[in-house]
């Protein structure tokens, strides 16, 4: 049966990667993207926004939205303090046995909670069934449309406190125009525009980052 672009992806990293290293992850799925197959990775440019918004949170509790291969939340598990965690929900159980290889290969399974299902379920569970008090940082990279109701369903389950930081991907590519006009003109959010380029390609993307206010 013909290899799937997300297990190639994988099979390049378990094949090339050093194991146990997220760096040597990261660099690998950056390198088979940009010279051999494009995919939905927050990749190198956009990560370095990423990056630089988790080491001045410091957050204790991360939420991300869409897994994918694993790319950002091997990024985000490698600068986290100790006893820190991500919960990352991902909707397509394929995608999700590819993260966990992924995120296993390079040793931050300890950091790292894989949730499968729509975040619109598994959202509201997160207080009782995964002890989340609130959450100190969200990344958005699932569905576009996704991000404004997902949003509102976070701040609706008492999961936002002030403070929470949001940072979404694809402001302008492919676009989230219902959510970025939702935190720009709500007053509970301080919105902050991030341009950059699209993963590994010249066309212009954006990310947004919103704070809660409470
Ligand atoms: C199927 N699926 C499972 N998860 C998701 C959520 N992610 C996206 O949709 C997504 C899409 C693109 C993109 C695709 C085609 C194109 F021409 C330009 C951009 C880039 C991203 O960074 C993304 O995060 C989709
Ligand atoms: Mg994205």
């Amino acid at each position: 049966m013909n290899q799937s672009k997300e297990e190639r992806i994988l099979n390049f990293v378990l094949q090339h990667a050093v194991r146990g290293d997220p760096q040597s992850v990261v660099d690998h799925i950056d390198k088979y993207c940009s010279q051999k197959e494009w995919a939905m990775n927050v990749g190198a440019e956009k990560g370095l926004i990423l990056d630089k918004t988790v080491e001045e949170v410091k957050p204790s509790i991360s939420l991300e939205l869409g897994t994918y291969c694993g790319y950002s939340a091997v990024r985000i598990a490698r600068l986290l303090k100790p006893n820190a965690h991500l919960i990352t929900i991902e909707f397509n159980p394929t995608y999700a046995a590819i993260a966990k290889q992924m995120i296993e290969f390079a040793g931050v399974q300890d950091k790292v909670k894989i949730l499968e299902g729509p975040a619109e379920e598994i959202i509201p569970q997160l207080k009782k069934k995964h002890e989340v008090e609130t959450l100190d940082f969200v990344f958005l990279d699932h569905w576009k449309e996704r991000y404004k109701p997902d949003t509102v369903l976070l701040e609706e389950c008492g999961l936002l406190r002030r403070g929470t930081v949001l940072l979404a991907d694809n402001i302008i590519c492919p676009g989230a125009p219902d959510f970025l006009s939702y935190v720009r003109n709500n007053n509970r959010f301080e919105c902050t525009n991030y341009l950059s380029h699209l993963e590994y390609l010249k066309v212009e993307d954006a990310m947004e980052k919103a704070v809660f206010l409470g």
